[in-house]
């Protein structure tokens, strides 16, 4: 069950989760603060999903700070920067102690800034049971950190991050029931674009400002 249903949502509102944390070493510096279009990257994810999700929450592998631009911020709950699903298992843990009604829990990157407006929608509309991870694509290329994860598998999670030695997103959703949504690319005046485009180098962040110019003021 999602969260109370609102008038600006037409469809279910889960509580959110933004991976925040890591150590950006191919940018060489933290991407959450860097700056795409005069905004912060976590600024304009915060702007995106605020229209399709709920609650939001911002997880960095400390929570040396309280908030962020106004939204709670949640530390890892296992040491070590163990990687993506350390975030999940926190954003997991954050939602059954947080919004204990909520079965699932929206997980996005921070470094990923033009996701499509009907991620939320689409994912939850592809669950046919309450059990699955329902998991974005585009192009025949899956992307396991844009996902609807069943809050239930926090503690399978946990013992995994914590033993498996690779500890890879894919690995763990391959264990467990999961449906995938596949989301078209965007026809742009730029050729086709793929709305899940991830900014991890600067040469990746100057590729943003110029989509970001032929996508629109918003990107999109
Ligand atoms: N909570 C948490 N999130 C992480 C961790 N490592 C990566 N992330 C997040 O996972 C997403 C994808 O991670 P990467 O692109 O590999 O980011 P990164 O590890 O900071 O960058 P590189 O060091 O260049 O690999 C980003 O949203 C990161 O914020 C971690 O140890 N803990
Ligand atoms: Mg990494």
């Amino acid at each position: 069950m999602p969260q109370a249903e609102t008038e600006e949502h037409t469809h279910p509102a889960w509580p959110a989760v933004i991976l925040a944390g890591g150590l950006s070493r191919r940018m060489g510096r933290p991407k959450p603060a860097l700056h795409l279009g005069g905004q912060t990257m976590l600024a304009r994810i915060i702007g995106r999903l605020e229209p399709q999700a709920g609650h939001i929450a911002v997880n960095l592998n400390g929570a040396g700070q309280a908030t962020i631009d106004g939204n709670p911020v949640i530390g890892d709950t296992v040491p070590g920067f163990l990687g993506p699903l350390a975030g999940v298992l926190a954003a997991m843990r954050h939602v059954a102690a947080t919004t204990p009604a909520a079965t699932h829990v929206l997980v996005v990157p921070t470094d990923t800034p033009f996701f499509p407006q009907d991620l939320s929608q689409r994912l939850t509309e592809a669950m046919t049971t309450r059990d699955q991870i329902a998991v974005a694509s585009s192009g025949g290329a899956l992307h396991p950190l844009f996902a609807l994860w069943p809050v239930s598998l926090a503690d399978d999670l946990e013992q995994w991050v914590t033993t498996d030695p690779k500890r890879r997103v894919r690995a763990f959703i391959e264990r467990h029931p999961s449906v995938t949504v596949d989301f078209p690319m965007a026809d742009t005046a730029g050729g086709s674009f793929d709305p899940f485009f991830n900014i991890n180098t600067p040469d990746d962040l100057l590729q943003a400002e110029e989509w970001l110019r032929v996508l629109g003021e918003n990107g999109g």
